[in-house]
């Protein structure tokens, strides 16, 4: 049973002023809190602060350019992934000097956006990438500064579908070849190669796999440095968990130790790529009951979020806390699933929970800041959900609800 006031991490229910939220903007509805998010980014600069990092936030785990903005403003680089999140902080207002650019499948116009914008650098994931990026810049008469990412063959211990530094995984290059492909790239004229990455998956709760992924990269670097290619920054990536249910995530500062003392009299910048630690547990998905369905041996609280605006829980079987906003005296707790309103029996948002809940009754699905809104679709034309962030007394449309208008558009303008 959850208990009030609930608390994960970050936040509790009376953190967030969600009744009026909800009469405000409506519901379903992201909510973030301001306070939580410049918490988690001070935590990463402080834990590594000897270390002097740059700290590039994954755009991928929530895109709001509100968010970028904000992160930006604290002194954040950004990790992208596409040309479209490379328009998302060059939006905001970042520096694209700060800017990290990973991903298996770089297109050659996302390639010369970067190369234009001036970006950090490329974190290259293939010998073909290389050489594709190599003529991009030719063309364009630039160097284009490189980091390779490497896949250093170590297990995260996380879902299969979020590890992402085994052998069998489509990300990086493989550990063996890695050397011979830093001399091919030193080799080519129109690259500049500065550092190294990896990434070796998301939700890690034990630090390990990535400590033991960063002592393979310096064993790699002390090869590269004896033979003439000196690196610039180690880029040590992100997959920092967080506490959705009984999770004990990582030790920032025992993780940030571990790093400098690998990192100690080595000159190279440190780089890394948080995403989900920074913002997941800032924020709730806010929504209402719509019907109570109760039968026999199962209840279901029907919601008005659905699996497009959270897919975690269809996906990944992932677990997010939900809490009633009001508690309501006297109304008996039921067991329920939680499920929202889309023709799929993987439509839930949470399964078995015991809530004292009613029709009308507003929910709060916690720790939904990372991988929710991003991941959200317009499945059964569904509108995208509305984003709005506390600040203190203050709360803030970050983005409107789309209308079915918005929604239609596109293929309205293209009927024959
Ligand atoms: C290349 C890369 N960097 C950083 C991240 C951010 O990871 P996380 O949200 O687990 O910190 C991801 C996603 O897993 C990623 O693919
Ligand atoms: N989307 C995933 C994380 C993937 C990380 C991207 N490499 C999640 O919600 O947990």
């Amino acid at each position: 049973m959850n208990h009030f006031p609930f608390r994960n991490d970050a936040l509790q229910v009376e953190d967030l002023p969600l009744t009026e939220v909800a009469a405000r903007f409506g519901t379903p509805c992201y909510v973030y809190s301001r306070a939580a998010l410049t918490g988690a980014f001070a935590a990463y600069r402080d834990a590594f602060a000897g270390l002097d990092p740059l700290i590039c936030y994954a755009v991928k785990a929530n895109a709001n350019l509100s968010i970028l903005q904000l992160f930006a403003s604290l002194g954040a680089g950004f990790d992208i992934v596409s040309g479209g999140e490379l328009a998302r902080v060059l939006a905001a207002g970042a520096d694209a000097g700060k800017v990290v650019f990973s991903g298996v499948g770089k297109s050659e116009a996302e390639m010369e956006m970067a190369l234009q914008a001036g970006i950090h650098c490329f974190n290259v994931e293939s010998v073909n990438e290389l050489i594709r990026l190599n003529a991009v810049a030719g063309r364009l008469g630039k160097r284009a500064p490189v980091s390779l990412r490497v896949n250093p063959d170590v297990d995260a211990q996380t879902h299969p579908y979020i590890s992402t530094g085994l052998k069998g995984n489509k990300f990086g290059i493989a550990y063996d070849i890695a050397f011979d492909v830093y001399r091919e790239a030193a080799a080519l004229p129109n690259l500049r190669v500065t550092g190294i990455d990896c990434h070796i998956g998301s939700q890690l709760t034990d630090a390990a796999p990535l400590v033991e992924a960063l002592d393979r990269l310096l064993l790699l670097i002390d090869r590269l440095q004896a033979a003439g290619i000196a690196l610039e920054h180690v880029d040590i990536g992100g997959g920092l968990g967080i506490r959705y249910h009984d999770e004990t995530p990582p030790d920032l500062s025992a993780y940030a130790r571990a790093v400098a003392e690998r990192l100690a009299g080595r000159g190279l910048r440190l780089v890394m790529e948080p995403g989900r630690s920074l913002v997941g547990n800032a924020g709730v998905l806010l929504t209402r009951v719509e019907y109570m369905k109760l039968g026999e041996g199962k209840n279901f609280a029907v919601v008005d979020a659905a699996m497009n605006d959270l897919l975690r829980p269809s996906l990944y079987s992932a677990y997010h806390a939900i809490v009633p906003v009001t508690r309501v005296a006297g109304l008996p707790a039921l067991t329920c699933d939680v499920v929202g309103p889309i023709c799929e029996s993987s439509d839930f948002l949470g399964k078995d929970r015991e809530l004292a809940v009613a029709e009308g009754g507003l929910l709060a699905v916690f720790s939904a800041g990372a991988y929710g809104s991003t991941m959200s679709s317009n499945y059964n034309t569904r509108p995208r959900a509305a984003e709005v962030l506390v600040d203190g007394a203050d709360a803030r449309l970050i983005r409107r609800r789309e209308t079915l208008d918005e929604l239609l558009a596109n293929e309205r303008e293209l009927l024959a």
